[in-house]
């Protein structure tokens, strides 16, 4: 049997027999990265046509950037080696002048000349276009708008976006997109890395010395990896805010959830059997709780209204409103059930407390106690299943018309009994 508690004002909270005295149960409770340019008009010499002959060999190698990497770099160390240019032919022998061999020798040498100087010249346009195109390449939106521009000028200014053979002939056939794009990718794959702007401006430079328009390479770029990366980069940050997005609809979910789960722990408690139970005056003491029908024993009549509150809360409480110390009802676990409002009567909206929009039934709250000369209880007072519950069972028939009487308990103040 748990305990109903009652104070008069000033007198404190007190519990049943089964409860600790009221001041130790509320004592227990606490607050609560530049390059050469090299001279025009510069004369032949035997290390000259010693560049020339590795010229020819890198335009005839085949298209692999790792073989072309090795020859363009026995190209460049024979060029960083090789006299000037500009260095005057050697004298023809004494005796000799006017040999008609040797003047053809020096104009065959010549012709070899404008043809290196030329081929450099190109090579410088691509390698001042060459980061441009790679800058397409990376972002696909850019490609659209400077692609013919960076075009135009990897072609010589010819404006023609297809015609990129170095040596104006016909494109080679592994310039074809799908081709160009595999040879790339083998690189990619080879260098384990795309991040180098350096690698990726010799390989644009390779492919277009080997003859392929700029268009060719750019489009094979694009579906290798930059293009690529930077859609996934673009992706990842859509995917990025989605997620973003996701969770801190979570927090708020989690947090309207946790706000609904305390609500819900503190909110009222109480029901009763409106179908055999009202609530009117008592002869016994102001208002009393009666039956409307006669109720068998054992028939549960309900659970005692309120809000559970700990011993330390209901201290407080009793504090401002010490009305509430009459209808507050100790349960199993130490906590009481608070009926009242912040004036201390029995209300069905319990206060203070966290908003709960539905109204208890405060009924069971109105149960007197047996007067003298009585029969004595009709009625006890159980803990229920659920923590806080306490229930109200006959404990006897009880006829239609009766009074329900209750035990509040040995400790319960009873000083005011008949002066009210
Ligand atoms: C939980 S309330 C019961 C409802 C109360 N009669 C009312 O009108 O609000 C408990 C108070 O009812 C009064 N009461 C209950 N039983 C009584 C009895 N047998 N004799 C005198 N007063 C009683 C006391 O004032 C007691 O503090």
């Amino acid at each position: 049997m748990s305990t109903a508690v009652s104070a008069r004002a000033g007198s404190g909270l007190s519990s049943s027999s089964r409860a600790p005295p009221a001041s130790a149960a509320l004592g227990s409770v606490a607050r609560p990265s530049a390059g050469c340019r090299r001279q025009h008009g510069a004369r032949q010499s035997p290390v000259f046509r010693s560049r020339g002959a590795a010229m020819v060999a890198v335009q005839a190698l085949p298209p692999n950037p790792i073989l072309g990497a090795a020859a363009a770099a026995a190209f460049a160390s024979q060029t960083m080696t090789a006299p000037s240019l500009t260095e005057p032919p050697p004298p023809p022998p004494a005796g000799e002048g006017g040999n008609f061999a040797l003047a053809q020798r020096l104009r065959q040498l010549q012709e070899l000349q404008q043809q290196a100087q030329a081929q450099t010249q190109q090579q410088t346009q691509l390698a001042d276009t060459a980061p441009a195109v790679m800058a397409s390449a990376r972002d696909p939106g850019s490609s659209l708008r400077s692609a013919p521009a960076a075009t135009a000028a990897a072609d010589g200014g010819s404006g023609s976006g297809v015609v990129g053979a170095a040596d104006g002939g016909a494109t080679p056939s592994f310039c074809e997109p799908e081709t160009l794009s595999g040879l790339m990718r083998q690189f990619v794959e080879r260098q384990e890395s795309f991040d180098s702007g350096l690698q990726m401006d010799g390989l644009l430079a390779y492919y277009r010395r080997l003859g392929c328009s700029a268009a060719q390479v750019q489009a094979a770029v694009v579906e290798v990896a930059p293009a690529a990366a930077g859609a996934e980069a673009g992706l990842s940050a859509e995917v990025l805010t989605q997620q973003l997005q996701l969770a801190a609809w979570e927090l708020v979910a989690a947090a309207v959830a946790a706000a609904a789960l305390a609500a819900y722990q503190s909110r009222p408690r109480g029901w009763s059997r409106k179908d055999l139970l009202e609530v009117r005056a008592s002869a016994v003491a102001g208002q009393g709780l009666f039956t409307t029908a006669p109720i068998p024993s054992g028939t549960v009549l309900g659970a005692y209204p309120g809000r559970l509150r700990s011993g330390a809360e209901m201290l407080t409480k009793c504090e401002y409103a010490p009305l509430a110390s009459s209808y507050a009802f100790r349960t199993g676990d130490g906590s009481f059930l608070d009926p009242t409002d912040v004036t201390g009567q029995p209300s069905p909206y319990p206060a203070p407390g966290l908003f709960w929009p539905l109204p208890s039934d405060v009924s069971l709250c109105f149960a007197n106690e047996p007067p003298k000369g009585s029969l004595g209880t009709n009625a006890s007072v159980e803990d229920g299943s659920a923590a806080g519950d306490l229930l109200f069972v006959a404990c006897r028939d009880i006829p239609a018309g009766a009074e329900i009487f209750i035990d509040y308990g040995i400790t319960y103040d009873r000083s005011n009994y008949g002066k009210n």
